[in-house]
């Protein structure tokens, strides 16, 4: 069976339902994005990547619901440029910097209040990759949670190249706030639907 929920098509076997869930991965040039969705999708870390711009798909189940990962790993933008087209898409974005790349972090500050412009709730996770080049640090861990916290994001430093489970767990953590979030709309919705039936109803007493 196929059902409507909120503009998004979920497919429905019996009680399990599918539930989509959008991820735009967006930051400067050679942050490692790529290489994010790469590890995701396959466990592997590759090394190099091509410039092909595409959405992949993963599903997977988490707490018995199955989850379709849908993730449009973004060819690097100016902050600026960011297209409205690929914020409408996301559910949730997960932003990139490198450690090692002060530059990048800077761009995640400006894309970020881009973002805020646009889709004010739509759930954020901030990623500092390239862990592993610790020699080469330029963004520190603290400044890293600093911004994540002041802006309500989630926060992980990651190496794409070293390690799949902090990737995944970057991944699952958007998955769970894209959930929260929508919980969060479909409630207030309802809260909005029975206020509007009290105020016809009392707005019919009055006019009585
Ligand atoms: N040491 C190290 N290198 C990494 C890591 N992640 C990615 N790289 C390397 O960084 C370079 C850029 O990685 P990409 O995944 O292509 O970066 P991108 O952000 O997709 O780049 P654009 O698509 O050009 O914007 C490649 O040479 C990767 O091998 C990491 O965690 N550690």
């Amino acid at each position: 069976m196929v059902v409507e929920a909120n503009s998004r098509v979920e497919v429905m076997e019996g009680n399990q339902q599918q539930v989509e869930a959008n991820i735009l991965l967006l930051g400067a040039h050679d942050v490692g994005k790529s290489a994010l969705t790469v590890r995701f999708l396959t466990r592997r870390f590759i090394g190099e990547y091509g410039d092909i711009e595409s959405v992949y798909s993963r599903v997977d189940k988490i707490d018995g619901q199955e989850i379709c990962f849908n993730i449009w790993d973004s060819q690097s933008t100016q902050a600026g440029s960011l297209s409205d087209k690929r914020l409408q898409w996301a559910d949730g974005v997960i932003l990139v910097y490198s450690i090692c790349d002060r530059g990048s972090f800077d761009s995640v500050r400006q894309q970020l209040q881009q973002i805020r412009r646009s889709r004010k709730s739509v759930p954020v996770v901030i990623v500092g990759n390239k862990r592993d080049l610790q020699h080469h640090r330029g963004v520190s861990s603290e400044e890293g949670r600093l911004l994540a916290l002041l802006e309500r994001c989630g926060f992980f430093e990651v190496s794409a190249a070293e390690t799949y489970h902090g990737v995944l767990l970057v991944f699952y953590q958007l998955v769970d706030l894209v959930r929260e979030t929508r919980a969060l709309r479909k409630s207030s919705a309802g809260v909005r639907g029975i206020i509007r039936s009290v105020s016809a109803v009392f707005g019919k007493k009055r006019a009585e």
